[in-house]
């Protein structure tokens, strides 16, 4: 029969106007089922349609019209406290289809007139000339100068209805724009705070096609080589999530934005966000996607739904998967997991998911594309840590953390990480700041417990450098020699060398302002 040409079946066009969560879900099943592809441009056009609806024109009224999630902080556990909303009729905008059509026509138009695909032969797969072709297309399309870390603006919507995208809009807008034009090798690529693309015989080339962060000139039509040499997190070492289609919808559903201000969220795109999710991870879609499944499990702490797996699952389920899939290079998937435990005051299992993150750091280089990852290790570090400190603190109970030496070598575990991470980079990570809160959370440990630490060398020594034993009768301890009252952990060798500098740097800081009294 006829080929179907149209974007969607009758079928799925009766599901139009799209009014509730569930019409969307329905539409997203009935793509998500079918033998062709799903297209990338329509499904951001309409994710994009209902999130920029509900968030962007939105008026907080009183005895409010629209029903919204005001949250305010507990301030002693700095657990979000949901303050139930004011619920009217659910109020999802009436998405009609006509609208949605005109801009999947219009995104396809725009591509097909801009790139003559016979200038650059009718070769089976993208040459790195079309991608950055296909990029500069979307790229001389922007907005002149706009607010780029702006809310709501990673949708093809608002590409077309106000010409503005984010880093990842971009990127996401050039490979649905690669769709459009056939060359369905051109793959899109994430790290954890970048993304690029892959194209060619066997996904082997690659190719940036948006900018990364503030003022760095962007490197667009250049392959990631150079990023993943230098051995950034950026780069998460050459361990991307190399999505497939189906991953691609996974990106443009995990980053919906569900937030009309800072402290208020849409009940409503939060509740599709996590519906759709659902649909994608019982379709088998997230199974290597580490942060679509911390995303899932950030929903489900808020929103639990009846009958699915308790969010702890799922932050273990992303930490196995960037163990098993990314050769444990990637960072967030222990830091969503820390901060479930702090929000749920687990401190010591908070401990643990920190020390782990810091271990997935530690063999990197500091680059300064790098500024993302160092903010989450200096929040924890000078503010969810000393927070941890505080409330523990005042616990003279036999079982406060204070006392427990796997807490303590979780904590300096953490430290090493850093520590480590430091070492060999170009970029210093610490600085005197970060020493205060450093021996100020160290020192609150519980003497005895910092006694039985032994420093072991994990690492080789240099020739030249004097290898130190542990002190004499002390024999060094493993965890499977850990008998049952025993308190001694063992701790790697970089961190007492990094212990040594930060005494020199509080010592010389205590030098200088004694030489200032002078
Ligand atoms: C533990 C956290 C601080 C909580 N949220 C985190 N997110 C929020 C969601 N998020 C993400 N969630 C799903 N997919 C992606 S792809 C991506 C990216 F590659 F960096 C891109 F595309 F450049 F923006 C980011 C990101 C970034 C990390 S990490």
């Amino acid at each position: 029969g006829k080929r179907n040409m149209d974007a969607l079946s009758e079928e799925e066009k009766r599901l139009f106007p799209l009014k509730t969560v569930t019409s969307v879900v329905s539409l997203f099943e009935s793509i998500l089922k079918r033998t062709t592809e799903p297209d990338l441009a329509l499904l951001s056009i309409i994710v994009g349609c209902i999130e920029n609806t509900l968030t962007c024109n939105q008026q907080i009224l009183s005895g409010a019209k629209s029903t919204v999630l005001t949250t305010t902080v507990d301030e002693t556990s700095e657990k979000p406290l949901a303050i139930p909303p004011v619920r009217k009729e659910d109020d999802f905008p009436e998405i009609e289809w006509p609208i949605v059509e005109a801009l999947y026509v219009k995104f396809r138009a725009v591509i097909k007139s801009s790139v003559d695909v016979t200038q650059y032969g009718c070769p089976e797969f993208a040459t790195r000339e079309l991608v950055k072709r296909v990029s500069d297309v979307i790229w001389n399309t922007l907005t002149r100068s706009y607010y780029k870390d702006r809310a709501h603006l990673q949708s093809l919507y608002s590409y077309l209805t106000g010409n503005k995208l984010d880093c990842f809009g971009v990127a996401l807008a050039v490979v649905a724009g690669c769709q459009v034009l056939g060359f369905n090798d051109v793959r899109l690529a994430l790290s954890e705070d970048h993304a690029w693309v892959i194209f060619g015989l066997e996904g082997k080339e690659t190719a940036e096609v948006t900018w990364h962060g503030k003022g760095n000139e962007d490197k667009r039509g250049q392959p990631v080589d150079a990023g993943i040499q230098a051995r950034s997190w950026l780069y998460v070492s050459g361990n991307p999530v190399i999505c497939s289609r189906f991953t691609e919808v996974a990106s443009l559903v995990s980053s919906i934005n569900p937030s009309i201000t800072a402290t208020t969220d849409s009940l409503e795109v939060a509740s599709m966000q996590q519906s759709l999710l659902w649909v994608l991870y019982d379709t088998g879609h997230l199974t290597r996607y580490p942060m679509a499944l911390g995303n899932l499990a950030d929903l489900e702490e808020l929103s639990p739904t009846p009958g699915r797996c308790h969010c702890g699952q799922l932050f273990s389920q992303a930490i196995e998967v960037a163990r098993r899939c990314y050769g444990n290079s990637h960072v967030y998937p222990y830091t969503y997991q820390g901060g479930y435990f702090y929000r749920n005051r687990m401190y010591k299992e908070a401990l643990e998911s920190w020390a782990n993150a810091a271990d997935a750091i530690r063999s990197y280089n500091y680059s300064r594309e790098d500024e993302e990852i160092y903010k989450e290790f200096l929040e924890i570090a000078n503010e969810l840590i000393p927070f941890v400190m505080k409330v523990e603190g005042s616990g003279h109970s036999a079982r406060s953390i204070l006392k427990d030496s796997e807490c303590f070598a979780h904590l300096l575990r953490f430290y090493d990480g850093i520590c480590q991470w430091e070492e060999g980079s170009c970029t210093p990570v610490l600085h005197i700041g970060w020493a205060k809160p450093l021996v100020n959370t160290i020192s609150k440990f519980d003497s005895q417990v910092r006694r039985h630490v032994v420093i072991s060398c994990s690492e080789v020594a240099e020739e030249d450098t004097p290898v130190t034993k542990p002190p004499e009768g002390k024999a060094e301890f493993h965890r499977e020699n850990l008998d049952a009252n025993a308190n001694q952990v063992v701790l790697p060798w970089p961190l007492a060398k990094e212990q040594e500098k930060e005494e020199r740097l509080v010592d010389s800081h205590v030098g200088d302002k004694t030489a200032d009294q002078k």
